[in-house]
């Protein structure tokens, strides 16, 4: 059987809803063949980020030699990376296997304000990941720390995505899951020319940990199957909205969205879940 393989570069989420657990069960649910390259550990649930323990850059640096060496992948995902020498050593390693198909989440801040990136390490983000990314998918604070923008309109939103193309990143999604007092959730797509609006309706719940990973990591999978990077973050934006639409009520915070909404919805013919 031939299988499509992605790869997610990231930090573990002890709760299973963001990090490393979420991408893998989108890469699961997308049909993709999953690895994982760990960064970071967290004691992490729906409340928050209880203590953060990184790894050491060679850590990552082994785990992607051990699967470029043997396995390979189509697509490649970052995630938390923490600090400048992680993500120094995770663009080598990326550049010296050749992969192209690079999505980049540029993972500052979690749900309970935690920092999974230090401050310093936002130079190195730029400067050493961003020209590797083909797709990078920021939020609007995260847009705001790479570009140095203050960002509230849709111009703003516009012109941020611009200076991300101008550092290096071939596609830019500009997501608008912050804008809270807008009704619809809009994604904004740029390739360098062209912008591209992807918007679904607000769904109100405060069960959304782990939107972005889970976003990001959907798009990866497409990119490993051989679609555009435009059917790719279309396709993400569906299975990010049936997740957060079925989301998952456990704990007592913020709970998680729901991986296998959508591909049971797709089989039940496009019905919400029970
Ligand atoms: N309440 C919501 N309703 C619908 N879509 C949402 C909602 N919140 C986030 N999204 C979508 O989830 C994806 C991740 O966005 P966002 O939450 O901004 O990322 P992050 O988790 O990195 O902050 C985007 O496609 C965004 O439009
Ligand atoms: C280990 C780990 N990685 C990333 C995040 C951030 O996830 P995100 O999808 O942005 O979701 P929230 O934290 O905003 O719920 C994380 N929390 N943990």
């Amino acid at each position: 059987m031939k299988v499509k393989k992605a790869l997610t570069i990231a930090g573990s989420d002890s709760g299973g809803g963001a990090g490393i657990q979420a991408d893998i069960k989108t890469f699961q649910e997308l049909g993709v063949y999953g690895m994982s390259v760990l960064t970071a550990v967290t004691s992490q649930n729906t409340l928050g980020v209880q203590a953060v323990y990184p790894l050491p850059p060679e850590a990552a640096a082994r785990q992607i030699q051990s699967i470029g060496e043997d396995i390979g992948t189509d697509a490649v995902k970052t995630g938390m990376l923490f600090d400048a020498a992680v993500i120094k050593s995770v663009a080598r390693s990326i550049s010296s296997f050749g992969w192209e198909k690079v999505v980049v989440d540029p993972v500052m801040i979690a749900k309970g304000g935690t920092s999974l990136l230090q401050k310093e390490a936002i130079a190195a983000l730029k400067e050493d990941l961003l020209p590797l990314a083909m797709v990078v998918t920021p939020n609007i604070p995260e847009a705001e720390e790479l570009t140095g923008m203050a960002i509230k309109t849709e111009e703003e939103k516009k012109e941020a995505a611009r200076v991300l193309h101008r550092l290096g990143a071939s596609h830019v999604v500009m997501k608008g899951g912050h804008d809270e007092d807008v009704e619809k959730a809009v994604d904004i797509l740029f390739d360098g020319e062209n912008f591209f609006y992807f918007t679904s309706p607000r769904i109100q719940t405060k069960n959304t940990h782990g939107t972005g990973c889970t976003f990001s990591s959907a798009i990866a999978a497409e990119l490993a199957k051989g679609h555009s990077v435009y059917n790719a973050v279309s396709t993400a934006k569906q299975f990010i909205q049936a997740a957060i639409e079925d989301s998952i009520q456990i704990g007592n915070g913020h709970g998680p969205t729901n991986h296998w909404a959508f591909g049971r919805r797709n089989q039940l013919g496009g019905k919400a879940l029970e």
